[in-house]
């Protein structure tokens, strides 16, 4: 059985690509009072890691680095082991447990594969739970490094809330072109600046789905994403034309710019049949997961009168957590999408194709 999600341990996925000012701010995040207990876990990509030395080591935080290779490609089972034993070694010395985890990718990681190992790795899941992703830009070389480094598009997209920090060294018009070209990947996330890494750490935890609670509609943000409704009545449902319905003939279901970030709210009126939702979103998943950084939902499931919040990362979702009904006060069903180039009619297609009235 899956724990209860109050009584998991909060983790906060700090990134950011290289250089845009995450050991500084980690620096300043851990002499806070909330930060007490925290475990923090440095991934330094190369030989030898030099970023946890520059954090300063308080007496009630852990830090731990792992250096031996990426945390999104070659040592997600290493985040498992190396928080397990830091967590066993504190119980054997019978410290006080921590109270939260933060880990620090590195400048060229892609999240999406840490949080996925979030979820997945059996005694991670039943211990962390994501309160959020946070990602930090450069003021100075944010846009540029945007177009240039996907992983730095991908890091912006997929987080809950962006800190534009180095707004010391740029004007106030440049600022806001950031500001823009940010809200335009990422509609959602709350955008803050940060001076030489002061903040508030208050103003960084408590995104998560479990610690806002009844503020669901929040984590979720749907009203930032352009809306998508289903298109039933344009579609010529066969077994066979599933096929069809992802190529280019029958629409433009990739976008041409393949690998650029796309978000969007896709919603439903009516109250989803359990089976439809389950078949829809295996299908969707195995077809196009790849291309899914997250998908986020609050859920109308059909017979059941508390919604269902969603939250997945590429193949893989959480166990669905029941929220209060006025999470979902309108009954309307609104998933939110965050790809790398798909485009809001796969989504819709894949949907109708299992509407009862439309099957062969
Ligand atoms: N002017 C200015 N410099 C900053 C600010 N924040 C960080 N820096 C500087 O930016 C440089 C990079 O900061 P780091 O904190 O090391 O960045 P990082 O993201 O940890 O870097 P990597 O580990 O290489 O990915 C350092 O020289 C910092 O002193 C800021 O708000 N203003």
């Amino acid at each position: 059985m899956s724990p209860d999600t109050h009584d998991l341990i909060p983790v906060t996925v700090l990134t950011g690509f290289l250089g845009s000012g995450k050991t500084t701010l980690l620096n300043r995040l851990v002499q806070q009072p909330v930060m007490k207990d925290a475990l923090v876990v440095i991934n330094e990509f190369g030989d030898i890691g030099l970023d946890h030395r520059l954090v300063a080591e308080g007496d009630e935080h852990t830090v731990v680095e792992m250096s031996s290779g990426c945390l999104c490609c070659t040592i997600r089972g290493d985040l498992s082991r190396t928080i397990q034993r830091t967590f066993d070694a504190i119980e054997r010395a019978g410290g006080e447990p921590f109270s939260r985890v933060i880990i620090e990718t590195t400048g060229l990681a892609d999240p999406a594969p840490i949080l996925h190992t979030l979820m997945t790795d059996y005694w991670l899941a039943h211990r962390l739970v994501l309160d959020g992703v946070i990602c930090l830009v450069d003021a100075a070389s944010g846009i540029s490094t945007l177009n240039a480094h996907r992983e730095s598009q991908r890091q912006a997209a997929i987080a809950d809330r962006l800190l534009i920090t180095k707004a010391d060294l740029v004007d106030g018009a440049r600022l806001s072109r950031l500001a823009s070209h940010l809200a335009r990947i990422n509609p959602a996330a709350e955008q803050l600046q940060v001076s030489h890494g002061e903040i508030a750490a208050e103003q960084l935890t408590g995104k998560g789905l479990s610690a806002q609670g009844r503020q669901a509609n929040h984590w979720l943000s749907a009203a930032s994403y352009a809306q998508v409704a289903p298109v039933m009545d344009t579609i010529q449902a066969t077994p066979g034309s599933l096929v069809s319905m992802l190529s280019p003939q029958s629409g433009p279901v990739l976008s041409r710019h393949g690998e650029q970030v796309r978000s969007f709210c896709f919603t439903v009126e009516e109250p989803i049949a359990p089976e439809v939702l389950e078949d829809w979103l295996d299908l969707l998943m195995s077809l196009l997961g790849e291309k899914i950084l997250r998908v986020k939902a609050i859920v109308k499931v059909a017979g059941r009168e508390q919604p269902l919040a969603l939250h997945g990362v590429q193949h893989i979702f959480h166990p669905p957590e029941p929220l209060p009904v006025e999470a979902c006060a309108d009954g309307v069903s609104r998933f939110v999408f965050i790809t790398t180039g798909v485009a809001p009619e796969a989504v819709s297609r894949l949907f109708d194709y299992f509407q009862p009235a439309q099957a062969p």
